[in-house]
């Protein structure tokens, strides 16, 4: 449970603050407790109407009535915006969500030891989320325990315990709903080559996917055994599954997380400088 009496600034108010703040909301935090700073005034002006919270354009000396801080900005952007508040934050816990930034940066940009990294997903916004955490030396059990409550909010979690492991978590579930997206969009297609109506095609791709990861989740068995279990000899998941073995599939995606995971620690090597 959130403790209604906490108070949380975000800052950065877009896709991932925005989730957040809905599940925090849904929690039962009052939203008088929450503030947002963004540059940008359409994402305060959607803030405030879709959650009622207070969104500044600048951050300030009000920021230091926030326990907690919240960083959901773009790892491009993380270090001006982290100067800027530091005078104001250096009481706070901070919990950032942004790809790449390593603590080490975050610890020298905000003075502060209390830092924990997250790697949440877009899930998050119906709550359906699930959040890779890595906590900093300094972090205390009480800290941990407040982050554990809003990365509850936003879905699942599992801690790290070593933090280039979040490039990990990065390329597998923090990128990985585009995957699924995109391998939604490809069965669809075909499923509409085949005959379907787009409506029919998506329904029935989607609710195999929900229904496939639920059946995964249920289960003590592995993946592979769910697959086998689909697979009968001589049939058609076997006619299908061949094509992506002959095609190197389980090679490609190896390649691309492998790729994404790259990324994530280039991101800190390139903007977490200095
Ligand atoms: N979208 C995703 O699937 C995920 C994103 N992330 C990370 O979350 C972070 C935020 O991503 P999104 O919410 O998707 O981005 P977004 O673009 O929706 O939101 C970022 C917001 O920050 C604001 N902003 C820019 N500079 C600012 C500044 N100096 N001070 C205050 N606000 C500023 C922008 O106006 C924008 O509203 C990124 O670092 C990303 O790596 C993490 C997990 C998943
Ligand atoms: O693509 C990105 O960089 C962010 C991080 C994980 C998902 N979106």
């Amino acid at each position: 449970m959130i403790d209604p009496r906490t108070a949380i600034a975000f800052i950065g108010g877009g896709n991932m603050a925005s989730a957040i703040i809905g599940g925090l909301l849904k929690q039962g935090l009052p939203a008088s407790r929450i503030t947002v700073v963004d540059t940008n005034a359409e994402a305060r002006q959607r803030l405030s109407d879709s959650h009622g919270v207070v969104a500044h354009a600048a951050v300030g000396p009000f920021l230091r009535d926030f326990p907690i801080v919240v960083w959901a900005i773009k790892p491009q952007t993380f270090k001006d915006a982290a100067q800027s508040a530091a005078p104001f934050v250096n009481g706070a816990l901070h919990l950032s969500v942004a790809a790449g930034i390593s603590t080490d940066s975050l610890q020298r940009w905000l003075g502060s030891e209390r830092i924990v990294r997250s790697m949440p997903n877009t899930p998050a916004l119906i709550g359906k989320g699930v959040t890779g955490l890595y906590a900093r030396a300094g972090v205390s059990a009480q800290d941990r325990a407040q982050v554990a409550h809003i990365a509850s909010v936003m879905g699942e979690f599992v801690w790290v315990e070593q933090e280039h492991l979040l490039d990990a978590v990065t390329a597998l579930s923090g990128s990985g709903p585009a995957y699924v997206f995109y391998l939604l969009e490809a069965m669809t297609a075909t499923g509409v080559e085949l005959g379907l109506t787009a409506e029919q095609a998506h329904q029935l791709a989607v609710e195999t996917f929900l229904g496939a990861g639920a059946l995964a989740k249920a289960s003590q068995e592995p993946p592979e055994v769910l697959r086998q279990r689909v697979t009968s000899k001589g049939g058609t998941t076997h006619a299908a599954i061949t094509v992506m073995e002959e095609g190197g599939l389980k090679a490609l995606f190896d390649q691309a997380l492998k790729a994404a995971a790259r990324r994530s620690a280039e991101l800190g090597a390139e903007f977490g400088k200095d």
